[in-house]
């Protein structure tokens, strides 16, 4: 794989490093530079790390021990956070997440606040849509931009097994209201596991090419709570373009990927001209694209973590109460920056590679990061 060229004036870097090979160089103006030369533009943050979904490949049937209050990132510690992001370091987009983010009873005022704060700042939110129709107008009202929602299968029994909670039909109405309270584009997101839902991916595609849905599929990660994934087991890319082509012929979408973890195809029936729309595949397993990284996450308890696999985390909480003086805040950045500098190559090492020999599978599960 290709590292990102390193911008002018930067020290040379080992290109292999899992760990930093030289200072941080620069102050506020560098931004969330890394050692491999990208820059973090785009700033995933977690409002929670609960949900109301048990889902498979995420969380343990049982839930996990969820954050005490006051250890989550309050309303104004997450405007803060986003102010020092898009004000001093080159943030310019954000991604709300979790956990589920409508549990969170103030999600319509940090969305509010934000947008006051930012009037031109894309703002969207990744969700599983339960209980997203009575909030979906709100969000809106509220500035929200867009938004994801993850939806595995139209079939109620494959829900009730993938995400052991019988809530499809709530998800349902969640994405209708989403699109009636003019939210666009709305994105699908299909996670495919073996014996449950592969068979419904070709169905799920036409109700979204139905309804102007952007529908994207993702490989399975090993970053599930029970430690269940497999290399063998997972969909691959190549397996899910396979199964689409039963129903439809898939080629390469023209616009530029621009960093997106979802490479797009152009959909059309088999055998015929006339394009449907588009379907994306995230090959974070057999097709990485972390040299093109421009993410950076914290998670609901104020952690950078500087790639979803990262083993490291830096605790931005501890600076973040000590005050707010723009003293306090200059501390906060450059720790920020700090904890990016050191991001690692490609899937928190030193090379692409999950699940080969060298990954650990990080202890928090996709929920607790903020996926
Ligand atoms: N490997 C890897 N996968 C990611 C990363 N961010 C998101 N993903 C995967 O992509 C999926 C979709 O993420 P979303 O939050 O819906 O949004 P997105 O695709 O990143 O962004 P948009 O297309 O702009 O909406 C997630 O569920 C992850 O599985 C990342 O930084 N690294
Ligand atoms: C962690 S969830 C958080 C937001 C919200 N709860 C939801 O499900 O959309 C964000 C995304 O991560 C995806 N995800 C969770 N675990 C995953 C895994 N092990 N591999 C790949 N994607 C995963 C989900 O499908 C979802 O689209
Ligand atoms: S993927 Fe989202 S909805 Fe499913 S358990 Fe994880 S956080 Fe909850
Ligand atoms: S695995 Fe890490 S480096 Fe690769 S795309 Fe995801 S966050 Fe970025």
């Amino acid at each position: 794989m290709e590292t990102a060229p390193v911008p002018l004036g930067m020290p040379e870097l080992r290109p292999d490093a899992a760990g930093p090979a030289a200072p941080r160089p620069g102050g506020h103006e560098t931004g969330l530079l890394d050692q491999f030369g990208r820059v973090a533009t785009d700033m995933r943050l977690s409002l929670t790390d609960k949900c109301n979904l048990r889902c498979q490949y995420c969380m343990p049937e049982a839930g996990l021990d969820w954050l005490k209050k006051d250890k989550l990132l309050t309303a104004e510690e997450i405007v803060r956070l986003v102010g020092l992001g898009v004000d001093r370091l080159g943030v310019r987009e954000l991604r709300l997440t979790g956990g589920e983010p409508l549990v969170r009873a103030d999600l319509v005022d940090i969305i509010a606040a934000l947008r006051s704060n930012h009037p031109e700042l894309p703002i969207s939110l990744t969700t599983n849509g339960v209980g997203l129709a009575g909030k979906a107008q709100a969000l809106a009202n509220a500035g929200l931009t867009r938004l994801n929602v993850s939806m595995d299968t139209l079939h109620h029994d494959a829900f009730l097994q993938l995400t052991r909670r019988p809530f499809l039909d709530q998800v349902l109405a969640g994405i209708e209201a989403a699109s009636a309270a003019g939210l666009a584009p709305i994105k699908i997101n299909a996670v495919l596991l073996r014996g449950i839902n592969d068979g419904h991916a070709a169905e799920l595609l036409q109700w979204s090419l139905d309804r102007g849905y952007e529908l994207r599929f993702i490989e399975q990660m090993p970053l599930d709570a029970d430690h269940g994934w497999t290399r063998e087991g997972m969909i691959t890319a190549e397996e899910i373009r396979a199964l689409l082509s039963t129903n439809f012929d898939l080629s390469p979408d023209p616009r530029a990927r621009d960093g997106a973890p979802a490479e797009r195809f152009e959909v059309r029936a088999a055998g015929t001209p006339g394009l449907l729309g588009t379907v994306g595949i995230i090959a974070s397993v057999t097709e990485p694209f972390c040299a093109d990284c421009r993410r950076t996450r914290i998670t609901a308890e104020g952690k950078v973590m500087s790639c979803l696999f990262s083993l490291t985390e830096v605790d931005l909480l501890p600076l973040l109460r000590t005050g707010s003086s723009t003293h306090d805040d200059d501390a906060v950045a450059s720790r920020w920056q700090d904890a990016m500098w050191a991001k690692p190559k490609a899937h928190g090492m030193g090379r692409p590679g999950l699940g080969d020999a060298g990954f650990v599978q990080p202890d928090r599960s996709m929920s607790a990061i903020g996926g």
